[in-house]
C-alpha cells in the first residue's frame, strides 16, 4: 500500500522574469493505493501530477506531508522501501548504447538479482512485452513504441510491490497502449498496487478501480468512479471530470 498523506511542493522557479519566485506545484494532494488496486490520476496539464508522482517514487522530497509505504514513512534513505517501488516517468532512462536485454539485465542487477533468476525473469519480461525480436538490438535503434515497452520491462524488474506509471501509453499506437493496458490489469491481479497517471478517460474507465483528480495542485476528489458521478450528478466520467476542474472546490 502507498499514501500520499498532505502533500505539498514548492520549486524556485527558474524561468525568465520570475527567476527565484516560488512556484507552488503541489498544495494538498493525498490519496491511498492498496494491493490489487489500479489508482487512475488525472487533472488538467500542470496540475501536479508528474510532480506528485516523483515524491511518490521519492526522486523528490516533499517540502510537507508525507509518503507512507505498507504504512511507514518513506524517506529517500530508506532503500527497503524503495526496492518495493518501480517508476516510470517520461525521463525513465535506458541506457542508449545496449541492447533491450542488457538495460534489463543491468536494472536487474542493481536489484540483486543474478544468474539464472535475472535470466529467467528477462527472457519473461521480453516475451511479455513482445520484445523477442528486438532483444539484441541497441535501444537507440528501436521505434518509440518499443523503447517503452523496454522502460516498463525494465522498471518491473525487480517485481515491485508498488508500480507507478506516468502516463505509460502517451505517444503509443493502439496496439502498444493495449498491450501496457493489458500488462497493467496483470500486474494488479498479482497482487501490486499501480498508480496510473492519464490523459485518457477510457483508460481510467478500463483499469481504474478508483481515480484521483488534482487540478491547480489539490487533490479535489479521490474515489470510485461510480461514486463521482453519482456526486457530480453526471453520467460519464468526462463529464464529471470537467465537472471537477471547472467548479471551485469548498474543501479537498
Ligand atoms: N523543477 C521544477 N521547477 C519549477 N517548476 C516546476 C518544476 N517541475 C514542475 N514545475 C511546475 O509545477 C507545475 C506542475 O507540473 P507537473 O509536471 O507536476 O504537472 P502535470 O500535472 O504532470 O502536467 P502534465 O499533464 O502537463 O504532464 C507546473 O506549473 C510546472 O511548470
Amino acid at each position: 500500500m502507498i499514501e500520499a498523506v498532505g502533500l505539498k511542493k514548492d520549486f524556485k522557479s527558474t524561468a525568465k522574469g520570475a527567476k527565484g519566485q516560488t512556484v507552488q506545484a503541489v498544495k494538498s494532494v493525498s490519496f491511498t493505493c492498496r494491493p490489487g488496486q489500479v489508482l487512475g490520476l488525472i487533472g488538467p496539464n500542470g496540475a501536479g501530477k508528474t510532480t506528485t508522482l516523483r515524491m511518490l517514487s521519492s526522486a523528490i522530497a516533499p517540502t510537507a506531508g508525507e509518503v507512507r509505504v505498507q504504512g511507514l514513512r518513506l524517506t529517500q534513505e530508506q532503500m527497503d522501501a524503495r526496492r518495493q517501488i518501480g517508476f516510470l516517468s517520461g525521463h525513465t532512462g535506458l541506457y542508449q548504447r545496449l541492447s533491450v536485454r542488457e538495460n534489463i539485465e543491468y536494472f536487474g542487477r542493481a536489484y540483486g538479482l543474478r544468474g539464472a533468476a535475472l535470466s529467467g525473469r528477462t527472457d519473461q519480461l521480453i516475451d511479455q512485452f513482445g520484445l523477442r525480436q528486438y532483444a539484441d538490438q541497441q535501444v537507440d535503434k528501436l521505434s518509440f513504441g518499443n523503447k517503452q515497452r523496454a522502460a516498463i520491462a525494465r522498471t518491473v524488474v525487480h517485481t515491485p510491490a508498488i508500480l507507478i506509471l506516468d502516463e505509460p501509453t502517451t505517444g503509443l499506437d493502439i496496439l502498444g497502449a493495449k498491450l501496457v493496458n493489458d500488462f497493467v490489469l496483470d500486474y494488479k491481479r498479482s497482487g501490486a498496487a499501480v498508480i496510473f497517471s492519464t490523459h485518457h478517460m477510457h483508460e481510467v474507465e478500463d483499469l481504474c478501480d478508483e481515480v484521483c483528480i488534482i487540478n491547480s495542485g489539490v487533490s479535489v476528489y479521490e474515489g470510485q468512479v461510480a461514486a463521482l458521478l453519482n456526486e457530480t450528478g453526471t453520467t460519464s466520467l468526462h463529464g464529471a471530470y470537467l465537472h471537477k476542474i471547472t467548479t471551485p472546490q469548498v474543501s479537498a
